[in-house]
């Protein structure tokens, strides 16, 4: 298959390339006439236009064209935005919220649905199991009354050391040259001077000299004795103890690393988990992971117990992580660069280059990465963010992030809604940007490597996603059963949006947190593609959001039941009429 430097050049060799069974395209691959067009030229109908695409199969005028149903259609929230911004308006960055008491009622979590939340993150570290399933069912009410599309993740809490929560006052101050004992004994009440840790073995390979930093620098201490296993310490920086703050333990300036000795998965994570797929959660993020086994573990778990649909993505918070990142990225369905945490074990300053470095591993091998922690931090009390963080979120766009999360903005701050909105406002301002950029210096696809193991939808999707921008079409319309392809073409940062018809609503759920796809559930056939993409196109051509002129790619890979039929995969370019 050509790769061309120009769209006329790719169209072409697409379009005489029906032959193509070598590579395993036995469907036509391209309908259509093309003449030549520059880079980013639009296809509007006849007219002045540079390109002409010619429907092969006149949309909207067909008989045969099933009455879809509505309520297995598009989102409400995507219907607004299609309605308001035209297709290319569509924000293609996911964003994730975390849900807390100060958004936890029926209405808050309709407003942050209605202000564009696509996953709501529950973290398992707080509250209880009725708490969270009181709002998984607020959300599933939600998504089947109101229409709106609303995928859930649940967060383990795993293992790690950190304060036990000293009940009030909710921080204790630490000043400079105070002594004090750190103890994972139990005691009765708070003592002064004492914090009480979590794990036993806290202290365990820890000598006196060592550096002991709470929160990766909130404050710092040295050991300055060890009495059996607690540490006597002095305060070297002043800073507070927030509820559950995190130890991390220095020698040299190197990170005595510890995370190794505790397991991913603790009784209470397995407990949790088994909740989250009891209630039909989509996503299960697993925190404090240090390689890929507990990925697999669980992923096999999931198996066992046929829960496939629920996702696992793994959490990137640890030293160890990085250093087994790629096996742990193949191994899980997803990554949450969880830069919290990770501030606690690596030095701030490496925080921006390693979420870079995870964004692109992330992609190259086409799975999801959300960036998460202190997004908007300042917005937990305040109702506006620093111009920093706006300049935060930007950039995490401009990496092409699949997905932004809040934390405490949204769960316990006051602000969440605008919260979310400023995420909302700033993603579409960046990707707006970014989308020319790229029109003035093409990203090739070669950047993206070819790693993948499936080579044949790799590259259908890459030159899809080429002609589909070279072209300046409308909108991609993929039919998928299990996501493949979607976040393949989603995987190229296509320009039009990615409207993905599945007939599985699990494939749905999880396509939720992929950039620039907009997942439908929608009945399929897996023989008659014709018919596939009539009911389709009719259903969005019905709520009035393609018109006549509109130029839709369609992209397939459903595997046809009988033996005989020619539908297999295929990209076709199709006018509105
Ligand atoms: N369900 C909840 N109930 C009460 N408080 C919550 C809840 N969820 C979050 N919070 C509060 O919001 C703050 C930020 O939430 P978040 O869950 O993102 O914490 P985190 O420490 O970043 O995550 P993690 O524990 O996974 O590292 C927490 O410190 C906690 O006070
Ligand atoms: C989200 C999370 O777990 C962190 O940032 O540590
Ligand atoms: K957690
Ligand atoms: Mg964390």
């Amino acid at each position: 298959m050509a790769v061309a430097t120009s769209d006329s050049i790719l169209a072409r060799s697409l379009i005489t390339d029906r032959r193509s069974t070598n590579f395993g395209l036995k469907n036509e691959v391209c309908r259509g006439k093309v003449v030549p067009c520059r880079a980013g030229g639009k296809v509007k109908g006849k007219g002045k236009g540079r390109v002409e695409v010619k429907a092969a199969v006149q949309i909207g005028g067909l008989e045969e064209v099933k009455k879809a149903k509505e309520e297995m259609g598009l989102d409400v929230v995507s219907e607004e935005e299609l309605r308001e911004k035209g297709f290319l308006g569509m924000r293609k960055t996911k964003l994730v919220c975390t849900i807390g008491p100060a958004c936890c009622s029926l209405q808050d979590l309709e407003k942050l649905a209605l202000g564009g939340m696509n996953v709501a993150r529950l973290n398992m570290c707080h509250n209880t199991r009725d708490w969270h399933r009181d709002v998984i069912k607020k959300i599933n009410q939600l998504n089947e009354e109101k229409g709106f599309c609303v995928s859930v993740m649940i967060d383990t809490e795993g293992s790690q050391i950190h304060v036990l929560d000293h009940g009030a006052p909710s921080s204790v101050k630490a000043e400079e040259g105070s002594t004090w004992l750190f103890t994972a004994q139990k005691l009765e009440g708070s003592p002064p001077f004492t914090i009480q840790a979590n794990y036993e073995g806290f202290s365990e390979g820890i000598e006196v000299g060592d550096e002991l930093v709470i929160d990766g620098g909130m404050a710092s201490f040295q050991v300055i004795e060890k009495v059996g296993n607690d540490l006597r310490c002095k305060c070297t920086d002043s800073g507070l103890f927030l509820p559950r703050a995190k130890f991390s333990f220095w020698r040299n300036g190197k990170l005595v690393a510890r995370n190794s000795e505790l397991p991913t998965l603790s009784k209470k994570d397995w407990a949790d988990i088994e909740f989250g797929v009891s209630e039909g959660v989509d996503f299960i993020a697993l925190s404090f992971v240090n390689d890929a086994d507990p990925v697999r573990q669980l992923k096999n778990y999931l198996y066992m117990r046929s829960s496939r649909s629920t996702r696992v993505l793994a959490k990137v918070e640890s030293l160890e992580s990085l250093q087994k990142l790629k096996e742990i990225v193949e191994a899980s369905d997803g990554i949450m660069v969880a830069r919290g945490d990770l501030g606690v074990e690596i030095p701030y300053e490496q925080i921006p280059t390693v979420q870079e470095e995870i964004t692109r591993v992330c992609r190259e091998m086409n799975k999801p990465v959300i960036v998460a922690s202190q997004l908007l931090e300042s917005m937990v009390e305040y109702p506006t963010p620093t111009r920093a963080e706006v300049a935060d979120v930007s950039e995490a766009v401009r990496q092409y992030a699949d997905a932004l999360m809040l934390s405490g903005e949204s769960a316990i701050g006051p602000y969440g809604q605008k919260a979310l909105s400023i995420l909302q406002m700033a993603s579409s301002r960046m990707e707006l940007w970014s989308r020319e950029e790229n029109r003035q210096s093409i990203l090739h696809q070669r950047r993206l490597g070819v790693s993948l193991p499936d080579r044949i939808a790799e590259q259908i999707c890459n030159c899809a996603v080429e002609m589909a921008n070279n072209l300046g079409v409308d909108a991609i319309f993929v039919y998928t059963k299990h996501g493949q392809m979607a976040s393949l073409l989603s995987r190229n940062r296509p320009y039009p949006p990615i409207f993905a018809f599945t007939s599985d609503n699990g494939t749905r759920m999880a396509l939720n947190l992929q950039w620039g796809v907009i997942p439908l559930l929608v009945e399929l056939s897996d023989d008659d593609m014709e018919a596939n993409i009539s009911t389709t196109v009719e259903l969005i051509r019905r709520k009035g959001l393609l018109k006549p002129g509109d130029v839709v790619m369609v992209v397939s890979d459903l595997t046809p039941t009988h033996i005989n039929s020619t539908a297999f995969q295929s990209i076709q370019v199709k006018t509105v009429v």
